[in-house]
């Protein structure tokens, strides 16, 4: 860390294993500064170890696995601009490790199975992000990673995700209601056949009337749009990409949904959908892109996923200059 911070921001990144945090956190590096940010792995707060779990049967999904007074309290503590001494889960032993000293940092990101689970560390995060995969995808993406870099086989893969899903929806899914944005990843509806994970139709749902956070629209704030951007200025291959705006109605909340339909054929030509999007928090015309451009290999890059990140990313930005701008005038003001 190099300052002390006035204001610690928190933000909360939700979704089950293999679900794309690690890529999302990448992102957020680019827009705050490797320095200036601190990721905790909540899995650091699991109470029972893989032994433990193994003899009760009580998977790490499940909240009693997890120990949230110690997650709550040590997180406070942080936000306060107090250190910790926080425990770290150890994935290659299974066991709890002696813990570590942890400083405040500006912005400080919680991300793992369970940010948005508890109440009270809900009540301290400034802005979240839920990662919303659905079942096909999520079988295709892990599929491809455990099989490939893991040695794991297809049924391998298939016994894991069907033996997590009962706690998954019982503990982790919920949580996406309480999100102030939610990456809903989904296969393609350009396509009647297509490959499940190979082309995504992915919706950013984006709760309307959270303080310092305007969401994104596209043409006309708050009609429904749907739009097909290839011609002269996108070019698309087959299928092509459709995109869609408008208001709904998300677990009783107001939400706007952003959607995008399919893939980008070449990359530098999304500053034409950038140009046609408002709200997004960029500092300068094409500042969009130009993040999407810089990691051109991280997953997602070339449709949705990665454009939702970026965009989640920009207004975890503009919350975190609020806040600490507010903070600064109030210092000011006294
Ligand atoms: N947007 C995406 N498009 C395609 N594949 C993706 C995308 N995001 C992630 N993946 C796939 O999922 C894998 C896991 O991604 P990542 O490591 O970012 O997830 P994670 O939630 O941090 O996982 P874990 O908690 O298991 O470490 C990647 O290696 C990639 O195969
Ligand atoms: O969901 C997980 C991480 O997000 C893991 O399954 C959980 O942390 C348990 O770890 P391990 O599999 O190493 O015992």
């Amino acid at each position: 860390m190099t300052t002390k911070p006035d204001r610690v921001v928190l933000i909360g990144v939700a979704g089950d294993s293999g679900c794309g945090k690690s890529t999302f956190l990448r992102r957020l590096e680019d827009l705050f500064g490797e320095q200036f940010i601190t990721v905790i792995c909540l899995d650091d707060y699991h109470s029972l170890d893989r032994y433990q779990r193994k003899e009760t049967g009580i998977t790490a999904l499940d909240p009693r696995a997890n120990n949230f007074d110690l997650m709550y309290e040590q997180i406070k503590t942080l936000k306060g601009g107090q250190s910790i001494d926080k425990p770290i889960y150890n994935h290659e032993t299974g066991l709890i490790d002696p813990p570590e000293r942890i400083d405040p940092n500006h912005v400080i990101v919680i991300e793992g199975l369970h940010p948005l689970h508890d109440e009270r560390v809900r009540g301290l995060i400034d802005f979240s992000v839920y990662l919303d995969i659905s079942d096909e995808v999520k079988i295709a993406w892990k599929i491809q990673r455990d099989m490939a870099e893991r040695g794991h086989t297809y049924e391998d893969v298939l016994a894991s995700i069907n033996a997590r899903r009962p706690d998954f929806e019982a503990y982790i899914d919920p949580q996406k209601q309480h999100a102030d944005v939610v990456i809903q990843i989904l296969p393609t509806q350009l396509l009647k056949e297509e490959k499940p994970g190979s082309i995504l139709r992915v919706r950013l749902i984006q709760k309307d009337g959270v303080p310092d956070f305007a969401p994104v629209y596209l043409f006309d704030e708050g009609s429904t749009i749907n739009w097909v951007p290839c011609g002269r200025k996108l070019t698309c291959s087959y299928p092509g990409i459709r995109m869609a705006y408008g208001p709904d109605d998300y677990y009783g909340n107001a939400v706007s949904v952003l959607e995008v339909d399919g893939q980008f054929e070449k990359l530098d030509e999304v500053i034409y959908i950038e140009g046609h999007l408002s709200n997004t928090s960029t500092k300068f015309e094409g500042e969009m892109t130009e993040l999407l451009l810089k990691h051109r290999d991280y997953p997602g890059s070339n449709n949705g996923s990665g454009l939702f990140q970026v965009i989640a990313g920009l207004k975890m930005r503009a919350t975190y200059e609020k806040l600490t701008a507010t903070k600064t005038s109030e210092t000011v003001g006294v």
